[in-house]
């Protein structure tokens, strides 16, 4: 199911927290929302979910304008981070309420039959007669995830879902929703405030800040090509350095970076602290090594160019300088964007 939304706005009493967004979901697609705490993500989520309403624009399922539709018949299953289970119920009485209930009246061997396959997909099979209360954090979302496809829906909506997981569990629970969305192709829309979440798993990301969406494209595009500052930042560790442009060139000393359509005038210079090799002689941004510091699997240095500026940049662990030492910071795909 394809859906569309067409500049919808969300305004809570005076607020605006959805500003006129336009975002097409292909069917069999997986978007994540992607943005910092208030960003509108849960907002829009909830407006396709049908338990909001915009108050401007429209939301399409697929050629049917489904903007006042009730959540009850807009065929989309939900996993929230704190959607919680029914305790009283067992793990195979939760993933069957939802047959259970539904208009499409279906047998107790059909209903059965399909709480054992939704069992196997989220593999959970042995534990149906558990209570909620007696599995795992990560597992209780697998049954959440069950509970959301028992009825088959046409959207599956999540949000949040390994939000309160710790970082191993939710490691595991992204790449294993994954493979469980290449297996059934549902439209997926999935919020997390988490980059690494929202890269590892989407086939699209569309990044919002202040209700407005900055950027959408695949995890290569917007990783490789950020279009603004605020999603170089957003998107991971970086380097900022103020330099001044002119004739399409940034200049630090004497090192020129390409600037291509930014006007004249102050600037600033974006690196990611993997794309800086240290120098001791040579082309580069003169600097001193404030600090070192060990990583498991790296260095992480700290130094200063002449002007005051720091930049940080991370190395093999065998780095041999130390603090004090002078050289030059050469970097790999600097980003200038309009100060
Ligand atoms: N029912 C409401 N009444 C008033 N303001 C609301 C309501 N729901 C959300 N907001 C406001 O709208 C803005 C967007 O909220 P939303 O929950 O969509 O953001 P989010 O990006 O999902 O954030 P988070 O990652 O923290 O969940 C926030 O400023 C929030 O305070």
């Amino acid at each position: 199911m394809k859906i569309r939304l067409d500049s919808v706005v969300k305004t809570f009493d005076t607020f605006r927290a959805v500003h006129g967004v336009s975002l097409e979901i292909e069917s069999g697609e997986l978007v994540a929302l992607l943005g910092p705490s208030g960003s509108g993500k849960t907002t829009i989520l909830r407006m396709v979910a049908g338990l909001e309403f915009p108050d401007g624009g429209a939301i399409y399922f697929g050629d049917e304008n489904a903007t006042d539709i009730e959540v009850r018949h807009r065929g989309v299953g939900f996993v929230f981070q704190h959607y919680a289970l029914f305790p009283h119920m067992t793990v195979g009485e939760n993933i069957a309420f939802g047959m259970k209930v539904s208009k499409t009246k279906r047998s107790t061997v059909a209903i059965s039959d399909r709480v054992t396959d939704l069992l196997r997909l989220v593999q959970l099979e042995g534990l149906q007669d558990r209570f909620p209360a007696q599995i795992s954090g990560g597992q209780r979302q697998r049954v959440a995830l069950a509970r959301a496809l028992a009825v088959d829906p046409k959207v599956l909506l999540l949000d949040e879902p390994f939000g309160a997981l710790d970082a191993n569990v939710r490691r595991d629970l992204r790449r294993w929703l994954r493979k469980i969305h290449e297996e059934l192709g549902i439209t997926t829309l999935f919020v997390t405030h988490d980059q690494a979440e929202a890269l590892d798993l989407a086939d699209r990301v569309v990044i919002l800040d202040k209700g407005k969406i900055v950027q959408t494209g695949t995890p290569e595009e917007v990783c490789r090509a950020p279009a603004s500052a605020f999603v170089m930042n957003f998107l991971g560790d970086a380097n900022r350095l103020k330099v001044t442009v002119s004739g399409e060139k940034a200049h630090v000393q004497d090192v020129a970076f390409d600037a291509p359509g930014i006007a004249d005038g102050p600037a600033e210079l974006f690196f990611r602290p993997a794309d800086v090799t240290w120098r001791e002689d040579g082309q580069g941004i003169q600097a001193t090594i404030a600090r070192v510091i060990d990583r498991p699997d790296s260095k992480r240095v700290l130094a200063l160019t002449v002007d005051g500026q720091a930049i940080e940049f991370d190395t093999a662990p065998e780095f041999p300088f130390r603090a004090d030492t002078r050289g030059f910071v050469d970097i790999r795909r600097p980003r200038v964007y309009p100060a």
